[in-house]
């Protein structure tokens, strides 16, 4: 079964629908027992649409990195499910997990997690070859083009800025062409010009190479640059923002409690 999600676009015209990358359904985690238990997810059903970028904001302990470690096949339910494409996670052994996250699955983090001693190319190049795959040189060509780091690709992680870098790491997460990109507050150790370099390559590659993106922020400048923010409190979802300015996010996020 292909499950869909309506979305519209910036003119506000319905779109087609597409088929979600990921979704949550109905999801709960529960951490500890008793009366030590916390809810940190409390029931969230969410559709992450192919081709879209999508921002998760939040407070504090709402449950933004909770909902991300479930979807991404990181953490185990305590009810619900998390669904990759049609792949109900809950469904797989290790190591088909594993196998999935490998292939379908992109990370990037807020430290870039570089290989010091290897260039650009051969750290975006890295996962596929420990894989036992051959890099997709076309697609590898058309990242490049993106990233903008054409000149770069022979210098090692010392020799970029942060921004620089981050792009690197984006492109290794993006080089297995995954169904989805998960990042975990990626511009958070960057200061806003090259954090905005980073941002729009994440808009780049959502718009021009058709990926699939899902980014936590606590930055409303960072999140206005997806197609939609999704706000959660409290271990539930508290509403969604389709096509965000930073002031339109702040605003919500004030009506959150912060
Ligand atoms: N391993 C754990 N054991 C116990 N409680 C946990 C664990 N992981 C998360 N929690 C709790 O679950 C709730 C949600 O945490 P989560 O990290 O998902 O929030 P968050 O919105 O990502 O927060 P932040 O913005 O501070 O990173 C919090 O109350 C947190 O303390």
């Amino acid at each position: 079964m292909t499950t869909t999600a309506t979305h519209t676009t910036t003119t506000g015209t319905a779109a087609e629908p597409r088929p979600a990358a990921a979704q949550a359904v109905d999801l709960v985690r529960v951490h500890g027992r008793g009366p030590a238990a916390v809810r940190a997810l409390d029931g969230v059903t969410v559709a992450f649409e192919e081709g879209r970028f999508t921002a998760i904001m939040g407070p504090s302990g709402s449950g933004k990195s909770t909902l991300m470690h479930l979807v991404s096949g990181l953490d185990t339910p305590t009810a619900g499910r998390a669904m990759i494409g049609d792949v109900d996670l809950a469904t797989l052994s290790d190591k088909a997990l594993t196998r999935l996250r490998r292939d379908q699955v992109g990370f990037v983090f807020q430290q870039f997690n570089l290989v010091p001693t290897l260039t650009a190319r051969e750290n975006i190049e890295l996962p596929q070859r420990l894989a036992g795959r051959r890099p997709d040189d076309a697609w590898g060509r058309e990242l490049v083009d993106v990233v903008g780091l054409g000149d770069r690709l022979g210098h090692r992680p010392s020799e970029m800025s942060g921004g620089q870098q981050q792009r690197v790491a984006i492109a290794r997460a993006l080089a297995g062409r995954p169904r989805i990109v998960f990042g975990d507050e990626p511009t958070g150790n960057l200061d806003s010009h090259t954090g905005a370099e980073v941002l729009d390559f994440l808009r780049r590659a959502v718009r021009e190479l058709d990926q699939t993106v899902v980014m936590v922020t606590h930055d409303p400048t960072a999140a206005s640059y997806a197609d939609r923010v999704l706000f959660l409190a409290d271990g539930r979802i508290a509403g969604e923002l389709a096509d965000p300015t930073p002031e339109a996010v702040l605003d919500r996020m004030a009506g959150l409690g912060r």
